[in-house]
């Protein structure tokens, strides 16, 4: 059996533990039974010994297969990673849907992707990630009572997302410690507003209007500080082109929404003046979760 996960962008400015989309990079999980249990990690994380054994995925896995078989079973896990952690590109998301979805198919019990969702919201408080992850495309998502509700938008192939992934990582959770503990009524209009116009841009695939749309003043500026030269990421895209470039989740990378024709240049560009920095064009992802059985 195989699962795989795309990375998401979280936020995607002023939409602050409510927007997300999916973009083609992948986790992927192969599992079958086995008399030991095993790990094997291929891609990120294959250097890092702390993942070879309990793991986020496989401590969600063992929760929800013994929850749903009331069985001990070992299982031989091989992990294909593409996505790079605590990089604001939604790894945690991705291993916690993958790790949910896995333990369901190795019980043998089909579940729907909204139920998946609702379990992934246990492991992570805010759906802006879990969403899209599950989900594929842009989504908006709130949770009432426990549940996410959402409203996903297809994404076209005439965009593309460019992403700059600096070397720093920079963990979600201390990331959510430098921000205010409070918005004064002025910046929480000034975040609806631009939300809104995000939330309707997408909707109505007003591109142009995206720049505008997604400012925000709840969390990038505090958390670029961390890493100042994202200011000169973001000003080097907004010159190049791009239709929106904003902080990727809680960072570090920064991702910006480029016409497919614009994203080579852009890409060079940002690879030219962040050489440190690694620079992809990537798809967006339209599917979300993918279970191959
Ligand atoms: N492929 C993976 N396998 C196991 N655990 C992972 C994997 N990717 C991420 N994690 C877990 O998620 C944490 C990163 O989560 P977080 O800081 O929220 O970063 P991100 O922005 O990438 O979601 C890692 O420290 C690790 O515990
Ligand atoms: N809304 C969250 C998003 C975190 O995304 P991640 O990819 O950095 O885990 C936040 O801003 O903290």
């Amino acid at each position: 059996m195989t699962i795989s996960v795309p990375a998401t962008s979280a936020n995607l400015g002023p939409g602050f533990d409510t927007l997300g989309l999916a973009v083609d990079l992948r986790n992927r999980v192969e599992f079958h039974p086995s008399k030991f249990f095993s790990v094997s990690i291929k891609g990120e994380g294959e250097n890092n010994p702390r993942l070879k054994g309990n793991n986020l995925f496989i401590s969600i896995f063992n929760e929800h297969y013994s929850r749903l078989t009331k069985n001990k079973q070992n299982f031989k896990f091989t992990f294909y990673n593409q996505i790079p952690m605590s990089r604001g590109l939604g790894s945690s998301s991705a291993v916690i849907v993958s790790a949910i979805a896995s333990a369901h198919e190795a019980a043998g019990i089909r579940v729907s992707k909204r139920r998946i969702l609702n379990h992934a919201l246990v492991y992570e408080s805010h759906p802006d990630n879990i969403t899209p992850a599950v989900m594929g495309g842009f989504n908006a998502a709130t949770i009432e009572k426990n549940k996410v509700f959402s409203q996903k938008k297809h994404l076209p192939d005439y965009l593309k997302a460019v992403v700059v992934i600096p070397n720093k990582q920079m963990n979600t959770s201390k990331s959510r410690t430098v921000l205010p503990k409070s918005y004064s009524k002025e910046n929480a209009v000034y975040n609806l507003s631009h939300t809104a116009l995000t939330v309707a841009a997408f909707f109505n695939e007003d591109w142009e209007m995206l720049k505008l749309a997604a400012q925000d003043r709840f969390h990038q500026k505090a958390r670029m500080k961390t890493l100042p030269e994202l200011f000169s990421v973001q000003k080097v895209a907004y010159e190049s082109g791009a239709l929106m470039s904003t902080l990727s989740g809680s960072g570090s990378t920064f991702f910006s929404l480029v016409y497919d024709d614009d994203s080579a240049m852009i890409a060079n560009r940002m690879k030219q003046k962040f050489p440190d920095f690694g620079v992809k064009v990537l798809d967006f992802d339209n599917d979300g979760l993918i279970i191959e059985r």
